[in-house]
Parts: C-alpha cells; structure tokens; sequence
C-alpha cells in the first residue's frame, strides 16, 4: 500500500495531476513553478540553467499547484481514517507556500535529481515575507526549508512527514532577493529519512541557512 501510495504521489509531483477531472481547473492546471512577470532577473537566469541541466533527464523541474488534486488527498485519507477532512474546508485548501498573490510571497521553482537523491529549489522572497525591515522572516525561510526539504524526502520515501527540523540562520537574506536551497537525502533508516539543506546566494559566496530534518515515513498501519 505505502508502495502504491509513493508511486502516485512520485508520478503527481514530477507529472502534475490527471487532466479531464471535474476539479476546478484553473486551480489544478495553472503551473506556478513556471515564469511569471514577478520573478526578477536573477530568478529568471537560475530558472533557465536548470532548464538546461534538465534536458538530459538527469534534473527534473517540480510542476506546483496551489490545491491538490482528488486522488491525492484520497492517499493521504488513508494514513488518517478518524480525521475529520470537511468537504467545504477541503475546496477551500491550499498549500501554504503558494497562497498568496504573485509576487509578494513565496516565489519558487523546484528541481529533483532521482540519481543523486538532490532537490534543489530557487526562491525570491516576495515583500509580504519581511521580518525584521528588508529582510525574510524566519518562519518564511523555514517555510520554504521544510517544503524543499519535504519534497526531496517524500520524492524518495513516499508520504512522509517532517519529525523534527532544525535551522541555523547564518545571515539575513534580503527581501525580493533569489537564493538556492540545495537539500540532499544523507540516508535512510527504517521509515525514517534524513534530508538537509544549505541556502546560499546565487554567486554561492554567501550561506544564509543551514538546516538537518528527520522526516517519517507514514505507517498506513498505525491509526492517526
Ligand atoms: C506539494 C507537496 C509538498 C510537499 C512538501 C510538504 C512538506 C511539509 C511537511 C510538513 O510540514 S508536515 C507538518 C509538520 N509535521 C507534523 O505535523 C508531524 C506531526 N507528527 C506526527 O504525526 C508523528 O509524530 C510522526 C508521523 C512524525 C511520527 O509518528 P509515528 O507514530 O509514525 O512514529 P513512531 O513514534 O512510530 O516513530 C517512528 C520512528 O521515527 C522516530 N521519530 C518519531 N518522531 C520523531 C521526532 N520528532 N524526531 C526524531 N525522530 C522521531 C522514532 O524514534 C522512530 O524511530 P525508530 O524506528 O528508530 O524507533
């Protein structure tokens, strides 16, 4: 089961979801991991080396949409048989990091390496993000941290979620910059996966981040 489950949730994040479903579809088949007239100039550049590194197959770029799709969070049902997923909340949901308006939150692309067990994500972090004057909140970057983070252990593992999470933020990153959070899966041990990430500036002269998660793989045995 846990098999299947990782299977589709692999083939939804590298793919995209079914089309011809009755969900909205401007909410599932608008592609926010795509270019759009907020991303800066820097963004831009990363987004097209990557692009490029992607053409032999080695990287593949992460489609992202702001809802999930029916059969996604049927998967996930079934790790949660007690939990109380009301049908109006549920038409509401989005996933955090891509709920606010273009180009004043989270602003990201993410690129997995299936060889190397590497997800690297390329994040400008929009206005609404500020912290202490002209810089990222801390609970943005970890936003963005665990969501990198997440997709590199759940790209390996299947449904997982995030254990613990430490970060030690080394310097400030500057509102509306572009940086790159490189994550890494370090092993695997039973159902737990170890994944952690740097973030550095585009030159890569500048660590603003360090971070080491341990994820938990879901046991569709035990009732949650
Ligand atoms: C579009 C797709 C986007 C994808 C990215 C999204 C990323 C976002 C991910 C999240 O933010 S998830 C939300 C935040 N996380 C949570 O709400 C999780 C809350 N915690 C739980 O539900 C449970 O504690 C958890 C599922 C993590 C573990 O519960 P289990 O009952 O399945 O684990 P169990 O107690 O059996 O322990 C299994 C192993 O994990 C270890 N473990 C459990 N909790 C741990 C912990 N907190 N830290 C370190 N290790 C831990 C535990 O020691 C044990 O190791 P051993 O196998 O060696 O004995």
């Amino acid at each position: 089961m846990l098999r299947g489950c990782a299977g589709l949730l692999r083939s939804w994040a590298l793919r995209g979801p079914k089309r011809g479903r009755s969900f909205s579809s401007e909410v599932l088949h608008v592609d926010h991991s795509l270019p759009n007239p907020s991303w800066n100039e820097d963004m831009r550049l990363l987004f097209d080396q990557f692009m490029k590194k992607s053409e032999d197959g080695s990287w593949k770029r992460l489609p992202s949409y702001k809802c999930n799709p029916p059969e996604r969070i049927e998967d996930v049902k079934i790790f949660f048989p007690d939990a109380k997923l009301l049908k109006e909340q549920m038409s509401q949901a989005q996933q955090f990091p891509r709920s606010l308006g273009e180009g004043v939150g989270f602003e990201y692309a993410m690129f997995h390496n299936h060889v190397e067990d590497r997800t690297v994500c390329i994040f400008q972090g929009g206005p609404h993000l500020q912290g202490v004057p002209g810089f990222l909140h801390g609970g943005a970057i970890a936003t963005m941290i665990d969501s990198a983070l997440g997709m590199c252990a759940i790209l390996t593992g299947g449904i997982a979620m995030t254990a613990n999470l430490n970060i030690n933020f080394r310097r400030p990153i500057p509102l509306c910059s572009v940086v790159v959070i490189n994550c890494q899966l370090d092993r695997v041990e039973g159902r737990k996966l170890f994944v952690s990430c740097n973030i550095r500036s585009m030159d890569e002269k500048t660590l603003y981040s360090e971070a080491t998660s341990t994820f938990v793989k879901l046991d569709p045995k035990k009732k949650n």
